[in-house]
């Protein structure tokens, strides 16, 4: 039998085998696979760009301390490529004869669909040396997931491409959001729809058409970091050109979002001082609690500098989680609790509540920043007839029958 270990279970495990006697699991196991954070640096050399390895660091130091048997040591977090080499080296240096094989085994799940993606993968990709001690261990995580992935899912490559490939994937599914955000600008200055354009767009099989829905931007843990990592390593390696193609994917995401908000100023007669203004949905996605990157944060931020009195709804975040994302600085997020703002100033232009209504009353407009079943079904009539006139809805998501609103009002 094969004893598996995994350090660092943030959002993508729990289970009744959690512990945190870390050194003496890993000490017993056969397969630890890592899966720290691996934020965007926020100080020093590559700042705003490069990924911190810090905590990667800290489990392979810890890992060549405690191990007294031979181990493959998996990436499970998302690296910069050419990150197993750095983790040989910490590994081999202290390795009293022990053999450290590394694998990069890159995770492909989305949140909200955790358990689903896990069970049913696309693909599981795994790299590794391509000496025979490396084909060995590639071969023996094959055989873990072999019990419940056929096997014709499972890619086995190199481990630089399998560290690359994960930050390309984030990135080719990034740069098809800033694609259709793109095209939405020009839907708007024309009188093109964007969901017409994204759906007769999507119907061509060499397109596709996941990943075309139009929204307020992109947000989440990862799409943003893992792209200014790329960004990153195309200069290391002196691939400027290569560089900005990527970084525009970025540029168009944080244009969506302030042109999200100058299109609510300028339609609300060039002000929002003063206005309610109320906020259905936080989350970065619907189905999670999730707020890392969430577009809601800067629409926020851009609505409060325009001095809107902002009443926020989302379903799953609550109160404070809120008010420490909007006064934290940007990539504080990503890193432990204990090194985020202590008692973050509570915003007084911000209400949270536990409800849409309560959100809705008296507002002067309404913004929609997450998918949220839930706002599809909302009573609409009720909503407008509590609101102030004329009554204004912002729909970052596509999610409202827009003709059915513009019928109420
Ligand atoms: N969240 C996702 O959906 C997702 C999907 C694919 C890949 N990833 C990648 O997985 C990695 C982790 O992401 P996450 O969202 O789970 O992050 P997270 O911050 O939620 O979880 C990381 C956990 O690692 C712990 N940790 C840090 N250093 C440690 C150490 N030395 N020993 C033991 N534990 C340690 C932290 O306390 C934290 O609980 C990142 O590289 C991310 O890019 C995340
Ligand atoms: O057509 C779309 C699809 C998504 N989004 C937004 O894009 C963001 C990211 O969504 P999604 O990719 O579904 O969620 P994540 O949990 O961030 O998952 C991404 O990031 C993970 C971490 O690397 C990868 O493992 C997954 O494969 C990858 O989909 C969210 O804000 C979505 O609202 C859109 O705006 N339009």
């Amino acid at each position: 039998m094969v004893k598996i270990c995994c350090i660092g279970a943030g959002y993508r495990y729990s289970s009744d085998t959690l512990s945190t006697d870390v050194e003496k699991h890993v000490s017993e196991a056969d397969i630890v696979f890592v899966s720290v954070n691996t934020p965007t640096k926020t100080q020093g050399l590559g700042a705003g760009k490069a990924a911190d390895l810090t905590y990667w660091e800290s489990a392979a130091r810890m890992i060549a301390d405690v191990s007294k048997s031979n181990k493959i040591v998996v990436e499970k977090s998302t690296v910069p490529v050419k990150t197993a080499e750095a983790i040989e080296k910490i590994l081999n240096h202290n390795s009293k004869g022990i053999d450290f094989q590394i694998l990069s085994n890159p995770e492909f799940l989305a949140e909200g669909t955790a358990i689903q993606d896990l069970f049913n993968p696309d693909r599981v990709l795994i790299g590794g040396r391509e000496t025979p001690e490396g084909q060995k261990a590639i071969e023996a995580l094959r055989d873990v997931y072999a019990h419940w992935v056929p096997v014709d899912r499972i890619i086995c490559t190199n481990l630089w491409s399998a560290e690359l490939s994960k930050l390309a994937a984030n990135a080719f599914l990034a740069q098809r959001i800033s694609s259709v955000n793109a095209m939405s600008a020009l839907c708007e200055a024309t009188g093109a729809d964007v969901s017409q354009v994204s759906h007769a767009v999507g119907k061509d099989t060499r397109i596709g058409p996941k990943f075309l829905n139009a929204s307020v931007g992109f947000g989440g843990s990862c799409f943003q970091k893992d792209i200014l990592n790329l960004v990153y390593i195309c200069e290391c390696n002196g691939l400027p050109e290569v560089a900005n193609y990527w970084k525009q994917v970025i540029k168009i995401n944080d244009y969506q979002k302030t042109r999200f908000v100058n299109r609510i100023v300028s339609s609300m007669f060039n002000t929002v001082s003063g206005k309610k203004i109320a906020i259905l949905g936080f989350a970065f996605k619907k189905d999670t609690g999730d707020t890392r990157e969430t577009p809601a944060i800067d629409v926020c931020k851009g609505l409060l500098g325009d001095k809107a009195l902002l009443s926020i709804y989302d379903p799953q975040v609550n109160e404070e989680q809120i008010q420490r994302d909007l006064a934290m600085k940007k990539f504080d997020w990503d890193h432990p609790v204990h090194l985020q703002p202590m008692s973050p100033t509570s915003i007084k232009q911000v209400n949270v509540v536990w409800d849409a209504y309560a959100a809705t009353k008296d507002a002067h407009g309404v913004c929609i920043l997450t998918e949220w079943d839930e706002f599809k079904t909302l009573d609409y009539q009720r909503i407008y007839d509590n609101m102030r006139k004329p009554a204004f809805v912002f729909d970052g998501r596509n999610v409202v029958d827009e003709a059915k609103l513009r019928a109420i009002g």
